[in-house]
């Protein structure tokens, strides 16, 4: 772990002590889970601080009013269970967790209940829970899908007042033309703060392009 890297993060999005201990907490367990489970890609452990964690906290930094988070495709908590770490402190701060591997699953319960985040861990498929969601500020998913799979899936949420923020690599632009083509949407490209390539896309108002 680079300890220049963790200062770096933990400075620049101001964490408190008592968030800096948990977020250790968390990367200790990625560390240790990742030994046997493989939780995330292999490469990028080395660059946690940078590759996951600041990256996660970006959002935070979009959307600081929000209160309800449902993070789609958790895997090992990016960027759900980590917004969830950092915003624990915060009045009403909850974010559901939609992850359709029981072994994630199993990890995100485990370093929550450790981390003190406020989390509901959904071991189930989106399909399934999506449509019965409410009250949600921010949907999210890094990694997941093609913007076009992610505006499906969100729609329930994104057609009535849930904005969706979307981490995108450096085909985001190519993304969005063909999500387009099926939706209307208004949207934003935000540069990323990790990565000069990427881009998190941010949709509202989301309704079908007629046929
Ligand atoms: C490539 S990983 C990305 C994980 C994490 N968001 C990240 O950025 O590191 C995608 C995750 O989505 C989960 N997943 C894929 N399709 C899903 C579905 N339809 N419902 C629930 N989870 C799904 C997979 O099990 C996997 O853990």
């Amino acid at each position: 772990m680079s300890t220049d890297l963790r200062s770096r993060v933990l400075t620049e999005h101001n964490v408190s002590r008592e968030t800096a201990q948990a977020l250790d907490l968390y990367v200790a367990q990625l560390t240790r889970w990742q030994a046997v489970k493989n939780l995330v890609g292999p490469a990028t452990l080395a660059e946690v601080w940078q590759r996951h964690v600041a990256d996660a906290l970006q959002l935070l930094t979009i959307a600081p009013e929000a209160r309800r988070w449902l993070d789609l495709g958790s895997g090992a908590g990016i960027p759900g269970l980590i917004l969830a770490i950092a915003g624990r402190g915060r009045s009403g701060f909850h974010v559901e967790l939609v992850e359709s591997n029981a072994r994630k699953c199993a990890f995100l319960s485990e370093t929550a209940r450790l981390t003190g985040a406020p989390v509901t861990v959904h071991n189930a498929r989106i399909e399934a829970v999506i449509g019965h969601r409410a009250g949600i500020d921010i949907v999210c998913a890094r990694a997941l899908a093609p913007l076009t799979q992610l505006l499906a899936w969100s729609e329930p949420l994104l057609t009535s007042g849930t904005v969706g923020l979307f981490p995108k690599g450096r085909d985001a632009a190519a993304e969005l033309t063909e999500a387009e083509d099926a939706w209307t949407f208004a949207r934003d490209l935000i540069p990323s703060r990790t990565d000069s390539q990427a881009r998190i896309v941010r949709v509202t108002s989301l309704s079908r392009v007629d046929p």
